[in-house]
């Protein structure tokens, strides 16, 4: 019998505070010992530790239209988590009183008697002891699996082994510093170690990049000199970058050649037939691969890819976004024999269409969903601030700087203008601020994130192009300048904050232009346990009319600066001039005869 079974019997009714007691829960194996502090998905769970035992309705929040129904119903796959607790409970519990009767009771006699009960139970039963260990698990960190013959997830990495994860990978797991699964890991590696199709939704900053690096790096083993063998697929070139790097830490040792697309004129020489195929993972955006798709011939072939990993896939299906999905469509084409391409694809979102397009082209699909579809990660203490209008957000902002900002601050505004706009306004207020969009050059927009990641650039303004994916360690604040024209992008861009299980900051200003939007994300801040006024969520819900239109174009805005260049500078003139003096002043008076 183990010590959760006793512990179970004799405090049958009690309460027990897992937060508080988590290091006897531990010990008693009632819960996997986490990573401290836990991952965010794996704090997430504190609510459900407490209620153990309990199935959970996958099925969430209402937090956008555009989400996914996972639900057994709609999914059209059998949701092999934990939900078939209820009837196993009571058969548990029967076989838990005998094996308790027998080894509580100390005398000779009952010890008998308890071996042969024990005999009796047989294989079916430790099979279903098992089993509920196992939903047990599914149900504390709120993994959801669907479709057929489903792993069971990992609880440790050393599990790792019996996957055929190579045991290089996992000492490099070991070595960046990982101690224990997140809740996508635990479920997704298992999933691709079996080279099955999947889809996967897990929270912001629950460590989905190395969910899907772990199991490829680990099949491809070793170099070859058949071409790319892996492609990971991105929105961006920052993230890209970013996966990249973290392909190179998890495949030290291996000597796998990993590239990324930087340059096309690069590429071009680098990839083409005179290389002999001495590649082995390229991490790229859409575009630029499908660029050297196209060329004729191709600069490069797909023909021996076995696994295409589509990063932040609902941004490839987004409304608007219908070059990602034709170009996702031709990166796809190309991958040759389609027997052998496993595909998988990963967002912190889901969208509806991206489950069915997994459904129609996916063979013997496999879908994780970690939490409540949809939702904002709760590691992120979240305020909704009404400015008034845009004079309001410069004023609310100023505030914030007055009283004290703790750097590194992502400030979130709506377009390209709009963040050159609010830099040159801030850069005179003296803050250590830089700007990042799509219109600076290759090289500005390294050095800006560079500048971030060491902790060089404080506040940082971007627009939705550093929303999805980024993971700049500690990011204290983001400050949602503009509001976010969906709960998708509110969710992605708060999810810069509150990662791998650290604590959050999210303030969003919104005027009355932003009404429209209003309820739908104060929904999504109430359903991560944050307090909104309940005025908000009693407002009109939007049409999906309404909504689309805003996730198309945001609405007109007064610009930011009402003070003209000229006058900025004069001010930040006399800012250094006043600054200067103050400094002589201090100076002439510790080089006063009276200050020795
Ligand atoms: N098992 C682990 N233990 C501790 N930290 C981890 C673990 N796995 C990943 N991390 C760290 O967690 C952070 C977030 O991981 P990652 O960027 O993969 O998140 P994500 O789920 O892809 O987020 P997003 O949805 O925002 O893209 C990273 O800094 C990563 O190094």
């Amino acid at each position: 019998m183990d010590a959760y079974d006793i512990f179970k019997k004799l405090s049958k009714g009690a309460h027990f505070d897992f937060k508080r007691f988590r290091n006897d829960a531990v010990k008693l194996k009632m819960i996997p010992d986490w990573p401290k502090p836990p991952l965010a998905s794996a704090a997430a769970t504190s609510k459900e530790i407490e209620d153990e035992g309990e199935s959970k309705d996958p099925v969430p929040s209402d937090a956008s239209d555009t989400s996914l129904s996972l639900g057994e119903d709609d999914s059209g796959l059998e949701d092999e988590s934990a939900n078939d607790l209820e009837g196993e409970e009571e058969e548990r519990e029967e076989g838990t009183r005998v094996r308790l009767l027998g080894d509580l009771v100390a005398d000779d006699g009952d010890r008998k008697k308890r071996k042969r009960k024990i005999k009796v139970q047989g294989p079916e039963h430790a099979a279903a002891m098992h089993r509920e260990q196992v939903n047990r698990l599914k149900n504390i960190h709120r993994i959801h699996a669907w479709g057929s013959d489903i792993p069971e997830p990992i609880r440790t990495f050393e599990d790792l082994g019996s996957h055929g994860i190579h045991e290089l990978v996992i000492r490099n797991i070991t070595k960046m510093g990982y101690e224990s699964p997140t809740p996508i890991q635990m479920q997704a590696i298992p999933l691709l170690a079996q080279r099955r199709e999947l889809l996967a939704c897990a929270p912001t900053g629950s460590g989905k990049t190395a969910a899907f690096l772990v199991p490829v790096l680990s099949h491809l083993k070793g170099p070859e000199k058949r071409g790319f063998r892996a492609v990971i697929v991105a929105p961006t070139r920052e993230l890209a970058g970013q996966i990249y790097r973290e392909a190179l830490n998890l495949a030290e040792g291996l000597r796998l050649k990993i590239h990324i697309i930087e340059k096309i004129s690069k590429a071009m020489k680098k990839f083409g037939p005179k290389t002999a195929g001495k590649y082995d993972l390229l991490v790229t955006t859409p575009n630029r691969l499908v660029y050297l798709l196209k060329q004729e011939p191709p600069v490069l072939s797909l023909a021996n890819v076995e696994w295409l990993i589509v990063d932040e896939s609902d941004k490839l299906f987004e409304a608007g976004q219908r070059g990602f999905r034709d170009q996702l469509a031709v990166i796809y084409n190309a991958c040759g024999d389609s027997s052998k391409a496993r595909r998988a694809l990963f967002s912190a979102t889901f969208a509806f269409e991206v489950q069915e397009w997994c459904k129609l082209n996916l063979d013997n699909l496999a879908m994780v969903s970690i939490g409540a579809r949809n939702a904002a990660v709760d590691t992120v203490d979240q305020e909704l601030v009404y400015v008034g209008n845009e004079h309001g957000k410069l004023v609310a902002f100023r505030d914030l700087v007055r009283k004290g900002l703790t750097p590194p601050v992502l400030v979130f505004v709506q377009s390209k203008e709009r963040a050159r706009e609010l830099f040159h306004e801030l850069i005179y207020d003296g803050i250590n601020v830089d700007v990042i969009h799509s219109d600076r050059s290759k090289l500005q927009r390294d050095n800006v994130v560079k500048g971030f990641r060491r902790g060089r650039i404080w506040v940082l303004i971007c627009t939705e192009l550093m929303g999805r994916g980024m993971d700049f360690k500690g990011v204290n604040l983001v400050v949602n300048y503009d509001f976010p024209p969906s709960s998708i992008s509110y969710i992605h861009r708060i999810g810069r904050t509150g990662r791998a299980g650290r604590q959050g900051k999210a303030i969003t200003f919104f005027t009355e232009e932003d009404k429209a939007n209003l309820r739908t994300i104060a929904q999504v801040v109430k359903d991560s346990g944050c307090e909104v006024p309940d005025y908000m969520l009693r407002l009109k819900k939007p049409t999906k009319k309404e909504k689309r239109s805003l996730e198309r174009r945001a609405p007109k805005r007064e610009p930011i600066s009402t003070v003209t260049r000229y006058d900025k500078e004069r001010k930040l003139k006399r800012m250094r001039a006043v600054e200067k003096s103050r400094a002589a002043k201090r100076k002439k008076l510790q080089d006063s005869p009276q200050a020795s």
